[in-house]
């Protein structure tokens, strides 16, 4: 069912329930969810067609769409969020999706606001949970409800909302979810521009200025891809202070200079290299027009989303950063790995 086709709308948990059973006696289809909020672009594309290639010409790819009003602080953010439901069965359809949920808040919500709610713990506090306070118990909430009332056997998730995938991982695991979590790597614009819904709000001007959220975190991965390299040659015998300090007193200072860089170089890149690296292009958009207003810049352990100390020289990380840009707050983060000399 991968004909590039409008996806099958269901409006309702009814319609979810009644739709395409198994025949009598085959086994199930197996199941893959992917859930949104709509305002649909190629990052979900790629999270649909992902989920299709995983489940097969066989299985079944629901996605859902869902603005969920528990997980926005600002009213203004939700009044404002983009809407688009004929454009999103579209791409659903193209993308290799089957149906789409798309259940109105009464039919979400029936008996109002719930007032039992899942907590996110103290991951949920730090970074885009202090940013948005309650945010994350509210996604949670829904993502628990969206999984009982898909009922699926895997869901993908965007890595672009890591602390969120961190999460949703960190519930099925405490709690006895019985699905497999898949994370989906960012999908960018051909300029690094992580894809979003809000990306739409930009004017070119605040485009421009907020291409720094990925040129920081590219000038941060490359830092430590140097100086991995240079740890590599030191490994090698390439450089040491002895022979800085020989080449120096030959007057060769550009490779005496090359020679105390190998010698000095960490084994990790060093977590403050790396930070440093991304806040030099951050704090020149702050000089842009119009201006980047940073909201956090952080290096932190992707199993719980606690700052990785200085002194930490191995294993993986997120660096991840949120910045408003006009009246667009934007977030996007990339995966590193400390100590990985080669
Ligand atoms: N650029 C992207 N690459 C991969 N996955 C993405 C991308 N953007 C969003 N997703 C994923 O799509 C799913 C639905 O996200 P959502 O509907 O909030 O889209 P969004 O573009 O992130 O919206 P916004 O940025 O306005 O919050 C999430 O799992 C999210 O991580
Ligand atoms: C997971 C989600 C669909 C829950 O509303 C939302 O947070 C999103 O789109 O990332
Ligand atoms: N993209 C994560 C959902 C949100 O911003 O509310």
């Amino acid at each position: 069912m991968t004909d590039p086709v409008a996806a099958t709308l269901l409006r309702t948990a009814a319609e979810l329930e009644a739709y395409a059973p198994a025949a009598p006696g085959a086994p199930r289809p197996e199941r893959a969810v992917v859930m949104t909020m709509g305002a649909l672009h190629e990052g979900h594309a790629s999270l649909i067609r992902t989920a299709r290639a995983v489940v097969g010409r066989a299985g079944q790819v629901v996605v859902t769409v869902f603005v969920n009003p528990l997980q926005f602080g600002e009213a203004a953010d939700l009044d404002r969020y983009p809407r688009t439901l004929d454009a999103d069965l579209a791409l659903a359809g193209a993308a290799g999706a089957d149906a789409v949920f798309a259940p109105s808040v009464d039919e979400v919500y029936p008996g109002g606001e719930p007032q039992v709610r899942i907590s996110a713990g103290p991951m949920g506090e730090r970074l885009e949970g202090a940013a948005r306070p309650g945010h994350f118990d509210g996604m949670l909430t829904v993502v628990a409800k969206l999984l009982h009332l898909t009922g699926p056997d895997l869901a993908f998730f965007g890595q672009k909302d890591a602390q969120q995938l961190a999460l949703i991982r960190r519930m099925v695991r405490d709690l006895n979810f019985p699905v497999e979590i898949v994370g989906v790597e960012t999908a960018r614009e051909p300029d690094g521009l992580a894809l979003s819904s809000r990306n739409r709000f930009l004017d070119a001007h605040e485009r421009h200025t907020a291409l720094a959220l990925s040129r920081a975190l590219f000038a941060a991965r490359d830092r430590l891809a140097a100086q991995q390299a240079l740890h590599a040659r030191a490994l090698a015998g390439g450089g040491s202070e002895d022979r800085a300090a020989g080449l120096t007193r030959l007057g060769e200072a550009r490779l005496a200079a090359d020679a105390q860089a190998v010698a000095r170089a960490r084994p990790d890149g060093g977590p403050a290299a790396v930070r440093a690296a991304a806040r030099a292009v951050l704090d020149d958009a702050a000089a842009e027009q119009p201006p980047l207003a940073l909201d956090y810049v952080a290096l932190v352990d992707p199993a719980d989303f606690t700052e990785i100390p200085d002194d930490r020289t191995a294993g993986d990380a997120v660096l991840a950063v949120a910045a408003r840009v006009g009246a667009t707050r934007l977030i996007d983060n990339i995966p590193l790995t400390f100590g990985a000399t080669t």
